[in-house]
């Protein structure tokens, strides 16, 4: 699993570090890491001109001194400074000292514009709100290749949200540990580098999974197991108008694990027919046993969804509760009270949803906003949007980053919500089942989608291939 760190644990764990190493050590550290990254995205670096946009804060300082090692490989050097008087200033000596030129912003545009590649260091971890109108001022010129300093300037270290003018950048190259901004604002950070400084931290604020957490929790078939060892999904899903949703959310559960699947709804024709490995019934009342429900894609916001929803709450296994079902539980919130409360829940919101659910959307902190939901509800809280975030009562917290929007397509959330019930069945712990799923999710549509647009269709078709790279990797 990777650690995730707000900035104000990292700011602790720099202090105690600080305090114990020579003057000016840790940032010559940082600030070399960096001019190996900028001397590889120039490729051949000497003679390559490179401009920094320097801000008045240790960010600016950290690409002052990767200017002075870039110096050293014969690379020219600009430093367009935010505020002269405020620039770090042994990063500003050591750079002039080796040649670098120093410009005002007045001056800046020819300088931004003719670089082979630009070092943003206009601010870090201690950023505050949007970029003032000066450090905004520099990025309409940007033509080259962009490298961050810890982090993409304009956007906010904590939230990863987005509020003004912000650098898009190539490559960010980090220092310490990776923060929130890393996981939850990709396009913006491009390919994140970390160098170690040997900060001392434990218990990250957040967590993102990786192949090897997915692999080792996913629940592959043993010798010993059957149909019913790896635990039995119920789906109950679709309707007469809307039968899609039970074929792709049951059709994710069938790819998700080779454990039996059980559909329960008015699809039960079309299901069985698209599915013939599944058993299907027109009611949860008679669906046979079950380790885990997943409940709510197309059900409908009416009686029978209410009914439908209810009975499942009610069976005392783990329950994912999928588009319709959070609006029923949203409106009506005694339906909650047919559950067992040692049974899991899962929510798997949307922001409108998200919105029905909590009084109001997400806003920019979405991992607070889905821990608050968690606590609220006592569930397992996976808020969809680009970045998934996954959260639990406890308040253990994850994200999931994609690689691309490829997910964004009509049926995409009942694929998931078919994979989440699939790993809920086998008996995972909720809040990794959720995540896996959604590592999976994503993994499959990148894989499906493959450089163009693909359908909800292509992500359920491409689960196996997913799974299959994690086998690899497991083995
Ligand atoms: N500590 C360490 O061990 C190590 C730290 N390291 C590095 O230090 C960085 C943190 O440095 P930091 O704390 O000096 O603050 P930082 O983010 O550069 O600048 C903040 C200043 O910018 C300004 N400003 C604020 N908001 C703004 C806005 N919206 N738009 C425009 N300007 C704005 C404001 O200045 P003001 O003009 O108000 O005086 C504020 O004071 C960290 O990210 C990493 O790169 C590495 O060297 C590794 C070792
Ligand atoms: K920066």
């Amino acid at each position: 699993m990777q650690g995730i760190w707000t900035t104000e644990r990292i700011r602790a764990a720099e202090r105690k570090l600080l305090a114990v190493t020579p003057d000016g050590a840790l940032m010559r550290k940082a600030a070399f890491g960096l001019s190996v990254h900028a001397a590889k995205m120039l490729g051949a670096p000497s003679g390559r001109r490179v401009t920094l946009l320097v801000g008045s804060g240790d960010n600016g300082g950290d690409a002052l001194w990767a200017g002075f090692f870039l110096r050293k490989r014969n690379v020219a050097v600009t430093a367009v400074l935010l505020n002269p008087d405020k620039a770090h200033p042994q990063g500003l000596a050591a750079l002039k000292r080796a040649g670098g030129r120093v410009v005002p912003v007045a001056d800046s545009p020819q300088w931004i514009r003719k670089a082979d590649l630009v070092i943003d260091g206009i601010v870090g971890i201690s950023a505050r709100g949007s970029l003032r109108p000066d450090a905004a001022s520099l990025l309409e010129h940007i033509k080259a290749p962009v490298l961050a300093v810890d982090l993409p300037s304009g956007v906010d270290p904590d939230t990863g949200a987005i509020d003004g003018p912000a650098i898009t950048a190539d490559r960010t190259v980090t220092f310490g540990a990776r923060k929130p901004v890393h996981a939850l604002a990709p396009a913006a950070c491009g390919e994140v580098f970390l160098v170690d400084l040997g900060l001392d931290l434990e218990d990250p604020d957040l967590v993102r999974l990786e192949a090897e957490d997915v692999a080792a929790c996913w629940p592959i078939p043993g010798p010993s197991d059957d149909k019913y060892t790896l635990g039995v999904t119920g789906v109950a899903a679709g309707s007469a108008v809307y039968p899609g949703a039970a074929v792709l959310s049951a059709g994710a559960a069938v790819y998700a694990t080779s454990g039996m699947v059980r559909y329960a709804g008015p699809a039960a024709d079309l299901v069985r027919s698209r599915w013939p490995e599944i058993i299907a019934t027109g009611s949860v009342t008679d669906a046979g046993r079950v380790q885990s429900w997943v409940v709510g894609p197309g059900i409908g916001t009416g009686h029978e969804g209410r009914e439908v929803l209810a009975t499942v709450l009610g069976a005392g296994v783990p329950v994912c509760a999928d588009a319709d079902a959070t609006t029923l539980i949203a409106q009506h919130s005694d339906v909650l009270d047919a559950r067992d409360p040692d049974t899991p829940l899962v929510l798997t919101p949307h922001d409108r949803e998200f919105a029905r659910l909590m009084g109001s959307e997400p806003g920019k902190d979405r991992v607070a906003a889905a821990r608050a939901c968690a606590r609220r509800y006592d569930a397992v809280v996976l808020l969809k949007g680009h970045c998934t975030v996954v959260a639990a009562p406890d308040g253990r917290a994850m994200v999931n980053t994609p690689r691309g929007s490829w997910l964004a397509t009509p049926g995409s959330g009942d694929v998931l919500s078919g994979l989440i019930g699939a790993v809920l069945a086998a008996g995972v712990d909720p809040w990794l089942a959720s995540g896996a799923a959604a590592y999976v999710h994503s993994l499959a549509g990148e894989l499906a989608a493959a450089g163009a647009p693909t359908s909800s269709s292509g992500i359920l078709g491409a689960i196996s291939d997913a799974l299959r790279t994690l086998h690899w990797r497991k083995s």
